[in-house]
């Protein structure tokens, strides 16, 4: 038991990998954590899927273990807050709770051929005009029109009205609050703004774009604030605790990270990495590759725009070097091998396994390693895995000055990836600015606490929650800017051999 005295707020992550459940006190720290991975399903190349079914069950299990640990019980739980990856969206039957097929990840490709299609029909323009967002297989949009057109006769037993649509937040939300006896079918606005069916400006779904998606909206949840109250938990340990908030995980980050004043960013190191800057009330249209997105929105308050920098493929490089190639058995093992050579040998790894994010989306590029020579070894590979993720940071870092026009003065990171000491110095160096690292590295359940808090007043207001926010380590640039300007060019060269290799062909 931790000597917080409650009362608590308890935070609900379901992210790509795991999920996990944290109790916070109202200092923001952590009273106790439980955590439990799940299966990533591969069925084909470019298909990624998760169970939805085991991700429930692992929710109810991580939620009973960390009230546990803490040694409370749901009278001490003031609020729970949902925070999820984005996009990867489930279909379930609404008599009976049970999803329809798996949950397609937003890393999957599938869709590739049907956002090609989109935009010779109905044209790239309008997409991002009314949803921010660039015609790409990574919303959820096109993946619930993929299930659609793909499980027999789905889109009958949803024009009867059985079928449910959700990203993670809905599907936890429909199943803590009673599921098919009574579950609330909500998102909120950070979610809704990721599946391309929503209105950036009215917030709402935006019934022409459903329409050329065909999507049917009647399969869609209600789109609520980030901070308010959803619904009661239905059962288990937290019977009767209010559900008061959703937020995406980047977005929940953001909110974690304090990043309440326009110009304010962060980035965080996950699976994938994701750069959100606020913008304040401002949707500002990028012309660098960015999305516009909606960076949160509490209760009847405006909402907070952002622009954001999506890379698909970051922390997942270091497990596929872990998992597939073997070469190292924990994923801090990482730093230590990178560490044994001097530089990347030559060797430069575009992790194109998605294609590429921001700011290319380009849904033809698949992985390259270039510069290979009979001189690298596999010291020099983990090199240059650690320093994909920094300069594929530093091509987001650009994006973001030339549509915003604010100069990077410091980047606030976070997620899994910050522990190693090796990839902070990289990246301090590549985007040349000093990076910052806060006390609370779980900041995507500290935003979802925080969200929640607001909601029933646990909090009084957000200037309370800037004075948690501890910074705990810093790293400063060191690298010649000579020499960064050279490696950023052959960056460059291997980054433009990773595209053209899908071709229509293969996309269908
Ligand atoms: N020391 C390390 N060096 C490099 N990568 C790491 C290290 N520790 C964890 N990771 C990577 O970070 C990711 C886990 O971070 P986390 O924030 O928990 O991710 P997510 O929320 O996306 O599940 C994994 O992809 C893992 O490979
Ligand atoms: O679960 P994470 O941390 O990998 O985040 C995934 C993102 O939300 C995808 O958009």
């Amino acid at each position: 038991m931790s000597h917080s005295t409650g009362p608590f707020i308890a935070a609900i992550d379901q992210g790509t990998t795991s999920s996990r459940c944290i109790v916070f006190d109202r200092d923001g720290r952590i009273v106790a954590v439980d955590q439990k991975e799940h299966e990533q399903i591969f069925p084909k190349p470019g298909w990624v899927e998760h169970d939805a079914t085991e991700i429930w069950t692992n929710v109810q299990e991580v939620v009973a273990g960390a009230i546990a640990k803490a040694e409370i019980t749901a009278a001490d739980v003031k609020a729970v807050g949902i925070t999820n990856q984005r996009e990867t969206t489930v279909l379930w039957d609404k008599n009976t709770g049970l999803p329809v097929h798996n949950a397609l990840v937003w890393q999957d490709t599938r869709t590739d051929a049907l956002c090609k299609e989109l935009g010779r029909n109905v044209g790239q323009d309008r997409f991002r005009r009314e949803t921010g967002l660039p015609l790409a297989s990574y919303f959820a949009g096109p993946k619930a029109r993929w299930l659609l057109d793909n499980v027999e006769g789905l889109r009958e037993r949803a024009e009867a009205g059985d079928i449910l649509f959700g990203t993670m937040d809905s599907w936890v939300i429909w199943n803590l609050t009673g599921g098919a006896q009574g579950g609330v079918h909500v998102t909120d606005v950070t979610n809704a703004s990721r599946t391309m069916l929503m209105n950036l400006h009215t917030l709402e779904w935006d019934p022409k774009i459903a329409e050329s998606m065909e999507v049917p909206t009647d399969i869609l949840p209600e789109i609520k604030s980030s901070a308010e109250v959803y619904g009661h938990v239905k059962e288990g340990v937290l019977a009767g605790v209010p559900v008061a908030s959703a937020l995406g995980d980047q977005q929940a980050a953001l909110f974690g990270q304090t990043c309440f004043a326009e110009g304010e960013a962060k980035s965080t190191y996950g699976t994938g990495t994701f750069m959100l800057m606020n913008t304040g009330d401002k949707v500002i249209n990028s012309y660098s590759g960015l999305l516009t997105t909606v960076g949160y929105k509490i209760g009847d308050q405006k909402p907070v725009y952002a622009l954001e920098g999506s890379i698909a493929v970051t922390g997942s490089l270091v497990q596929w070097m872990r998992d597939q190639m073997g070469m190292i058995k924990t994923a801090a093992e990482i730093e230590t091998l990178a560490l044994s050579v001097e530089d990347n040998g030559g060797a430069y790894f575009v992790p194109a396994f998605s294609g590429l994010f921001a700011p290319y989306w380009r849904s033809d590029a698949r992985g390259v390693i270039a510069g290979l020579t009979r001189y690298v070894t596999k010291a020099h590979i983990a090199r240059a895995v650690l320093e994909a993720t920094a300069w594929q940071t530093r091509e987001i870092t650009d994006a973001m000055t030339k549509d915003s026009g604010v100069e990077l003065a410091a980047l606030k990171v976070d997620g899994g990836m910050t522990s190693n000491n090796l990839l902070m110095q990289t990246l301090s160096d590549f985007v040349d600015a000093p990076v910052v690292r806060p006390m609370v590295a779980e900041t995507t359940c500290l935003g979802a606490a925080y969200a929640a808090g607001l909601a029933v007043g646990f909090w009084p207001d957000t200037d309370a929650l800037r004075a948690n926010w501890r910074r705990a380590a810093e790293w400063t640039p060191r690298m010649p800017a000579e020499q960064r300007d050279r490696e950023y060019k052959n960056w460059l060269k291997a980054v433009e051999r990773s595209m053209g290799w899908i071709d229509d062909e293969d996309a269908s």
